[in-house]
C-alpha cells in the first residue's frame, strides 16, 4: 500500500513537472479554477462516499476512496507538499 502510494505521488509529482497534454492529473493543474477543480473533487467524490458507505456498497466504497486519496495527493503535490508532511502529521498522533 506505502508503495503504491509513494509510486502515485512521484507520477502526479513527474506531471506537475511535464504538463503532457494527454494527461488528466496535469489538466488539474492547469486548470482555470485552480485549487477550486481539485477542491470539487473531493467534495463529490465525499459525496459519493457517504452514499457508498449507507449502501454497504463496498465495491463503490473502494473506488470513491481511491478517488479521494489520488485527489487528496494532487492537492498535497500542487500546495508543494510531500507525502512526508502528511506522514509528520500521522506519526504525532500516534
Ligand atoms: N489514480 C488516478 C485517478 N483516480 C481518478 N482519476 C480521474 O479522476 C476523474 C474523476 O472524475 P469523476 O468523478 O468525474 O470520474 P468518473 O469516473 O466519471 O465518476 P465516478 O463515477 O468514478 O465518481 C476521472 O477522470 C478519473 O480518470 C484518476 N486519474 C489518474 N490517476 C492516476 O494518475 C496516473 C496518471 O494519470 P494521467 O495524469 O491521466 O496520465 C494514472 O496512471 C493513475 O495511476
Amino acid at each position: 500500500m506505502e508503495e503504491t502510494i509513494e509510486e502515485l505521488f512521484a507520477v502526479i509529482e513527474d506531471r506537475k513537472e511535464t504538463l503532457p497534454e494527454d494527461s488528466y492529473t496535469a489538466s488539474l493543474f492547469t486548470h482555470e479554477k485552480g485549487e477550486n477543480a481539485v477542491l470539487e473533487k473531493l467534495g463529490e467524490e465525499t459525496t459519493e462516499l457517504v452514499l457508498a458507505a449507507k449502501d454497504d456498497d463496498r465495491e463503490e466504497i473502494a473506488h470513491e476512496s481511491a478517488d479521494i486519496v489520488y485527489h487528496l495527493l494532487v492537492l498535497l503535490a500542487m500546495n508543494d507538499m510531500e507525502l512526508a508532511d502528511l506522514e509528520a502529521e500521522l506519526e504525532a498522533r500516534r
